[in-house]
């Protein structure tokens, strides 16, 4: 049998619940070989983010090259890019080995308030990498940003979609974590023609640190075993559904999520259907 492969150019979580240590675990739990490009390590536990340390542009370059001359890959997912410079590195990479299942993750801000990318890159990001994605993951600010709209009701997260798509994004899913909804919370995925509606009960928690990075991972793994697109997506928001529900009860702060959760849900329901 054929190991399919994924690759993650993020940033490193210390505290092992986001950036490439969520995304490795993920493609692990989903079965597919993980390989990463790291563009910045972050000194991070589930209290914030006590430092950030960028990779040089060509240190990016270097890690992309070494994977893509030797072993290839099925899909990849970005995260954290901190610079315009480091977007342009991959950009420019992306375009030389052709890839195509990109998942691009906008990551701006951890979730207490630590910026992960700079200003100056948001325009990069646009101009370079987005052209280049089959599927973009914001959560509802991170599209705000990128669309330069105010979002609050779900036509407004419509039209921001529809505006992501004509940047040349060719599937815009974006995330209900952030919406003000307490019971119940959607993700929403438009591929240019449809908008499909992804809707699951909020659980009431802390411990998401991570779930955005989970679930583009996800999404990555399932595109790289030639899943379509509404599958993967599918499949995702499930996964990271059982992550948040099992949750570790790690840290002090906000806590990583359980990437084991989902392979157990399914044996106990494997289970139960034998
Ligand atoms: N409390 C919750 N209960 C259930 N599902 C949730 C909850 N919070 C987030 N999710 C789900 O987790 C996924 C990630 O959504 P979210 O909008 O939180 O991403 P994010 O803000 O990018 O995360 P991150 O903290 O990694 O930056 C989505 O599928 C969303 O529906
Ligand atoms: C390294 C890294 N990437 C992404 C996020 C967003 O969750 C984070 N907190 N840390």
């Amino acid at each position: 049998m054929k190991v399919r492969k994924a690759l993650t150019i993020a940033g490193s979580d210390s505290g092992g619940g986001a950036g490439i240590q969520a995304d490795l675990k993920t493609f692990q739990e989903l079965g597919v070989f993980g390989m990463s490009a790291l563009t910045a390590v972050t000194a991070q536990n589930t209290l914030g983010v006590h430092g950030v340390y960028p990779m040089t542009a060509a240190a990016v370059e270097a890690q992309i090259e070494a994977i893509g001359q030797d072993m290839g890959t099925d899909a990849l997912k970005t995260g954290m890019l901190f610079s315009g410079e480091i977007i342009q590195s991959v950009a420019k990479k992306i375009e030389e080995f052709g890839w195509k299942k990109v998942v691009i993750d906008p990551v701006m801000v951890a979730k207490g308030g630590a910026s992960l990318l700079r200003e100056e890159a948001i325009r990069a990001m646009k101009e370079f990498l987005l052209p280049l994605a089959m599927v973009i993951t914001p959560n509802i600010p991170e599209a705000e940003v990128l669309t330069n709209m105010l979002i609050q009701s779900i036509d407004d997260r419509k039209r921001a979609a529809k505006k992501l798509y004509e940047l040349g994004v060719k599937n815009v899913v974006i995330k209900g974590g952030h919406s003000d909804n307490e019971e119940t919370l959607i993700d929403l995925l438009y591929d240019g023609r449809d908008f499909l509606y992804f809707t699951s009960r909020r659980i009431p928690t802390k411990n998401t640190h991570g779930t955005g990075c989970t679930f583009a991972a996800a999404v990555t793994a399932e595109l790289a075993k030639g899943q379509g697109v509404k599958e993967a997506v599918e499949l995702a928001v499930n996964y990271v559904h059982a992550a948040i529900e099992m949750d570790l009860q790690i840290g002090k702060g906000h806590g990583p999520t359980n990437h084991w959760a989902f392979k157990r849900k399914e044996a106990a329901a494997d289970a139960i259907y034998k």
